[in-house]
């Protein structure tokens, strides 16, 4: 579970969070939406120690993630927006298995998690190939991989069809579900609510660093009347 509770996050003067309570339950799928500036990657960054608060608290899994960094960082993955220059090693299967490197896992398991990341963003045995020589679509994808192969509690994705043409959007889209099903919570930070309102249980829509919509899909989409968000068609 996530739960932020009573947010603030201030860039100087300016604030960006005011006063955000939000809890995701363990195997949610939510939507969050809203405009350019409304505060979305500011509460997203919160949720695994990126940001600091100035007022209120988040807990992942019951602890508060300033008391515990690390299993913040391990129990939520975060998939940012493009461009992405987070990448750690050259090639895609090094990429892909720093993490699961990382958790000390066999080399048997450690292989398993990045053929099955990758086939599930449609690069199937690019293990080989160079980072700096992909798309921007297919970092972003190696950018999800990455995160799936750690297979965290709670995946949060920021924009992530940003990039992405129809078959590769419906690939992720298809694996989010997949891991939804099997009871990881996923986040999808998007304006594009093509599609992705049909796996969801809840669309959230921010403005000007407040939640205004906080509702199932079908009651959301409603309420979307006047507020910054496309409709999807
Ligand atoms: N590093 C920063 N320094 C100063 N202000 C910032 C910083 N990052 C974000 N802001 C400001 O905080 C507000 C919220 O930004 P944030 O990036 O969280 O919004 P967002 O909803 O994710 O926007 P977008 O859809 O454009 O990504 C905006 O007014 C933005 O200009």
């Amino acid at each position: 579970m996530i739960e932020t509770d009573g947010l603030v996050h201030r860039y100087g003067e300016a604030t960006a969070l005011d006063g955000v309570s939000l809890t995701i339950d363990d195997g949610e799928f939510v939507v969050i939406a809203g405009a350019n500036g409304s505060g979305k990657t500011t509460l997203v960054r919160h949720w695994n120690g990126l940001l600091e608060p100035d007022a209120g608290a988040v807990r992942v899994n019951g602890t508060r993630v300033d008391a515990d960094l690390v299993a913040a960082r391990t129990a939520v993955g975060m998939v940012f927006q493009e461009p992405r220059d987070g990448f750690v090693a050259p090639t895609v299967g090094e990429d892909v298995a720093f993490g699961p490197e990382n958790l000390g896992l066999s080399r048997e398991e450690i292989e398993a998690r990045v053929t099955d990341a990758l086939a599930a963003v449609n690069l199937d045995g690019r293990t080989a190939a160079r980072i700096d020589a992909l798309s921007g679509g297919e970092r972003e994808r190696v950018a999800i991989a990455a995160a799936l192969a750690m297979r965290p509690d709670h995946l949060v994705l920021d924009e992530p069809f940003t990039g992405l043409d129809a078959p590769a959007r419906e690939s992720v889209l298809d694996r989010l579900r997949a891991l939804d099903a099997s009871g990881t919570s996923v986040v999808v930070v998007t304006h594009d609510l093509r599609d992705v309102l049909a796996p969801a249980d809840r669309l959230v829509v921010l403005a000007d660093g407040s939640i205004v919509v906080d509702d199932t899909p079908a009651n959301a989409i409603e309420r979307l009347d006047g507020l910054p968000v496309e409709r999807p068609c």
